[in-house]
């Protein structure tokens, strides 16, 4: 993609955010970077680096296999792979164009790979930790090639800010799909996946 190309992306994730909270891009990454990028999180995941999530934050974070079944390994730019570094490089552009419209202060990003197991979900939630509010932006990148209907998994957010309620949006997690929204803003869910479901999530946050 041209370098004007990947700029009107970063462009559109923006205007999203100002003019309704959340957006989803497709085709944020090229079909080779994504599935570059989809081969280093499973030859992670494959390997066994991969720990079941958790719920909360901290000293106090616990698995609950009730609330989400997913499997998470937190990203680390020193050990990344070359396809995670250029996707963490994307997304130091998308903090820096952010910032410049919205003013959020955003300072850094912090994300994980996930899969969710055949069977995975996550029940509805914010992206904010109780009493919290250093994670402002939540942004969600899909590496799933060839993803069907049948497969599960989708993205459902409400898209009444704060409300668990009313309008909602079904996203299903294709290969290079970018969701970007207001972390402490919208509610959502993950559908019961049927198959792996991989994605980069992470959240440009604030300082605490
Ligand atoms: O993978 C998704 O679609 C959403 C994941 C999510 O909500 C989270 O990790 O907080
Ligand atoms: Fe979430």
């Amino acid at each position: 993609m041209s370098a004007s190309g990947s700029g009107n992306l970063l462009s559109s994730a923006v205007e999203g955010l100002v003019t309704q909270g959340w957006v989803c891009l497709e085709g944020f990454l090229r079909e080779e970077e994504a599935r570059a990028l989809a081969a280093e999180s499973l030859d992670a995941y494959e390997s066994g680096d991969f720990r079941q999530a958790g719920v909360g934050r901290g000293a106090e974070i616990t698995v609950r296999q009730d609330i989400r079944r997913d499997q998470v390994l937190w990203l680390e730019e020193a050990a990344a792979g070359p396809a995670t570094r250029a996707y963490l490089a994307r997304l130091e552009e998308l903090r820096v164009a952010i910032n410049r419209e919205l003013f959020l202060g955003l300072f850094e990003f912090e994300g994980h790979f996930a899969v969710y197991p055949s069977g995975g979900f996550y029940k509805a939630h914010l992206d904010r930790h109780r009493g919290t509010a250093d994670r402002v932006v939540t942004a969600i990148l899909y590496l799933n090639d060839g993803w069907l209907p049948e497969h599960g998994g989708r993205l459902k957010i409400w898209t009444t800010p704060g409300e668990q309620e009313g309008p909602f949006e079904l996203i299903e997690p294709r290969l290079g799909s970018l969701v970007v929204f207001l972390a402490g803003d919208f509610w959502h869910e993950v559908e019961v996946a049927h198959e792996n479901r991989m994605s980069v999530t992470g959240w440009f946050r604030v300082r605490s």
